[in-house]
């Protein structure tokens, strides 16, 4: 499919919503795309995950990884399609149990794909990757599925990585 095919999807999926919305960054905003709408209809997710899966090299990555909650599902799916590992990143401290920001296991020297729903900023993500490498992950792969096309892939590529796409804002679709 290709990535406008994948924006018109999202699109018609009702994800995409106008009005006032504030983002995670505390700005504010005129659209908002509702991840959850387009995670929770399966004939959408199992879509966006043979995509994600078909950019992933099952050899070459250990484990999936993603922010919660956005990425959850999304996580979930691409772990049981490809048959790899998936573990989950909490944003903000736990304070009970195991008080783990780390769901899951990362290893030492695992390769890591990290995911995320929708990329604003990208520090979500980046945040992601700092932590699977501080753990002593290796992040070879950061994808996410909605790029929001206001600064995300030049903000990670100024931190030393490169962010992947499956559609973008803009270019792929209008809001
Ligand atoms: O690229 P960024 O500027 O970091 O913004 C994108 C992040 O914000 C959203 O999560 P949200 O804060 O809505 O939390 P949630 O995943 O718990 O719903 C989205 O799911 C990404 O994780
Ligand atoms: O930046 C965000 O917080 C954000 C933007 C968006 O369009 N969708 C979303 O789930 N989060």
């Amino acid at each position: 499919m290709s990535d406008t095919e994948l924006g018109t999807l999202i699109e018609d999926s009702g994800a995409v919503m106008t009005g006032k919305f504030k983002l995670s960054d505390g700005s504010l905003t005129d659209y908002y795309i509702d991840k959850y709408v387009f995670e929770t209809k399966p004939d959408i997710l199992s879509i966006i995950t043979d995509e994600i899966v078909d950019q992933i090299d099952e050899d070459e990555i250990d484990v999936v990884v993603g922010p919660a909650l956005g990425a959850v599902p999304l996580v979930t799916a691409v772990s049981l399609e490809a048959r790899i590992p998936a573990a989950y990143i909490r944003m903000g401290e736990k304070h009970r149990g195991t008080q783990a920001r780390v769901e899951g296991t990362i290893e030492k020297g695992m390769r890591v794909a990290v995911l995320e729903d929708v990329t604003s900023t990208g520090n979500t993500i980046l945040e992601t990757a700092k932590l699977v490498e501080e753990i002593g992950g290796l992040v070879e792969q950061l994808i996410t599925v909605v790029d929001r096309n206001a600064g995300a892939v030049e903000h990670i590529r100024d931190e030393g990585y490169e962010l992947d796409f499956l559609t973008r804002v803009g270019e792929d679709f209008q809001v």
